[in-house]
């Protein structure tokens, strides 16, 4: 079947089984134009809070609604996995079935994903200084997936096969998880997955944390999952109702528009990371900056003993964390403001902050700014030396290549702008500290002549 067959077979389930679907929407190929698969566009003008569908709940597939559920010995065992897994156990057992109820769904899904977990070494390269490398987890799923899976899939060869139950399908779905599942918010109590013991839904990836402390049944949902997505352009939204869910339209959308749901309000790195693309212009993108390097940056010449008092002194104050996040307003956290202050400070003065247990006020003196202005320039030698917007504005650079570019330029800029407002406030505080010398001298020389 054809693309377009494939929808048309996907629509007609959905209407035979209870959806309602706007005569002012329909699928739209966006693969050639915008590289973004299917997706949906406006077939008239759409009005603000008009409905665009509705998916009654028995569509959703859970843990609660696959079929799997109903194997000897599966409802037990899939209520006693946590995170990810039951979804991920009920979604390599129905994609296989060709009898599955969702068979028309899972004929419109991805098999192949462009995410950086899929790339090659030299793809990955692309990302070289980014922080999305350490973040991609490839490794920790398979680890999950040969412990907790696996043996599931062993124990039971009368409903999985090895040879088609495997790894790869494992990512496969995983995958789907990352990039297509919601959190079905008003599913009832008892249908209702707790995180995992440990309180933290491990994911694919076990790097989940933002999605994944969301409460509710991790469901797939037909056609919400349909929407594309494009920061700044959000113009529907998904409501969980008793019965039912309900996109709508949250403002005029013009005829001819692309109805684009949002996934959250998400940085570059994070579109990548777990939907395989990434804005032209993120006004979410954001930089991390190490705890650790800062400390090592600014104590290079501490006694190591003063230096783990005050790290102590700074974690206990909840001012030091693994990382510092600047975002698109380019000013330096207060946190990582006050943490200068401390580390900069000697023995004396830490002393008295240690005894008062109060944190240092987060103000941007010149030698703070100078200081942050070290830590951000170090930050940006870890990109590799290359004109970015010159590279991705060469035809021969592939659509991978193309997103990591958009990621590292999207992050230097954030890197670049802080640096220059620094540099403006230090110069400006310069100059008002000789001005006000200067008021001064000219004070006295009066005072003198009088
Ligand atoms: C929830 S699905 C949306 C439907 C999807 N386009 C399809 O063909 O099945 C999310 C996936 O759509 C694609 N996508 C969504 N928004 C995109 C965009 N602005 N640019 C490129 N791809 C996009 C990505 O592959 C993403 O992982």
């Amino acid at each position: 079947m054809s693309f377009e067959e494939l929808g048309n077979a996907f629509w007609q389930w959905l209407e035979k089984n209870g959806s309602t679907l706007s005569d002012g929407i329909k699928f739209h190929d966006y693969r050639d134009s915008e590289g973004a698969g299917r997706g949906v566009i406006a077939t008239r003008d759409l009005q603000e809070d008009e409905v665009l569908f509705t998916i009654p709940r028995p569509l959703l597939l859970s843990s609660q609604t696959s079929r799997l559920r109903q194997e000897k010995d599966m409802a037990e065992i899939l209520d006693k996995m946590s995170g990810w897994n039951p979804l991920i156990l009920c979604l390599m057992y129905e994609s296989q079935r060709s009898d599955s109820f969702w068979k028309p769904y899972f004929d419109v899904l991805p098999k192949d994903f462009s995410t950086p977990m899929f790339w090659d070494k030299q793809e990955l390269n692309a990302l070289e200084g980014t922080d999305i490398v350490e973040k991609i987890g490839k490794e920790e799923a398979e680890a999950m997936f040969f412990q907790e899976i696996q043996p599931i899939l062993k124990d039971h060869p009368e409903i999985f096969n090895s040879d088609v139950h495997n790894v790869d399908l494992f990512h496969q779905c995983g995958s789907l998880i990352m990039s297509y599942s919601f959190h079905d918010e008003k599913a009832t109590p008892k249908m209702t997955q707790k995180n995992d013991d440990n309180g933290n839904d491990d994911g694919e990836d076990g790097e989940n944390e933002d999605e994944d402390q969301e409460e509710g049944l991790l469901a797939m949902v037909p056609m919400a999952d349909m929407l594309n997505h494009k920061t700044g352009y959000n113009n529907a939204r998904l409501f969980h109702e008793p019965n039912c869910l309900r996109m709508k339209a949250i403002k005029f959308i013009k005829a001819g528009d692309q109805i684009y749901n949002t996934y959250g309000d998400l940085c570059n790195a994070d579109l990548l990371r777990k939907y395989g693309f990434a804005d032209e212009n993120n006004s979410f993108d954001l930089v991390e900056i190490n705890g650790g390097q800062v400390v090592e940056l600014c104590c290079d010449d501490t006694d190591a003993s003063l230096r783990d008092r005050k790290i102590e002194f700074l974690m206990e104050e909840e001012a030091l964390d693994d990382c510092f996040v600047i975002d698109t307003e380019y000013i330096l956290p207060p946190e990582l403001i006050s943490t200068l202050h401390v580390l900069r400070a000697s023995a004396e003065e830490f002393e008295k902050m240690e005894s008062k247990q109060k944190l240092p006020k987060p103000k941007l003196t010149p030698t703070i700014a100078k200081l942050g202005m070290q830590i951000l320039e170090e930050r940006l030698k870890r990109y590799p030396q290359e004109d970015d917007n010159q590279t991705l504005m060469q035809t021969k650079c592939n659509r991978n290549k193309r997103h990591a570019l958009l990621v590292r330029i999207g992050e230097k800029k954030i890197l670049e702008e802080t640096i220059n407002k620094l540099k403006k406030e230090a110069e400006g505080q310069k100059r008002s500290a000789e001005g006000g010398q200067d008021n001064k001298d000219h004070i006295n020389k009066k005072k003198k002549k009088n």
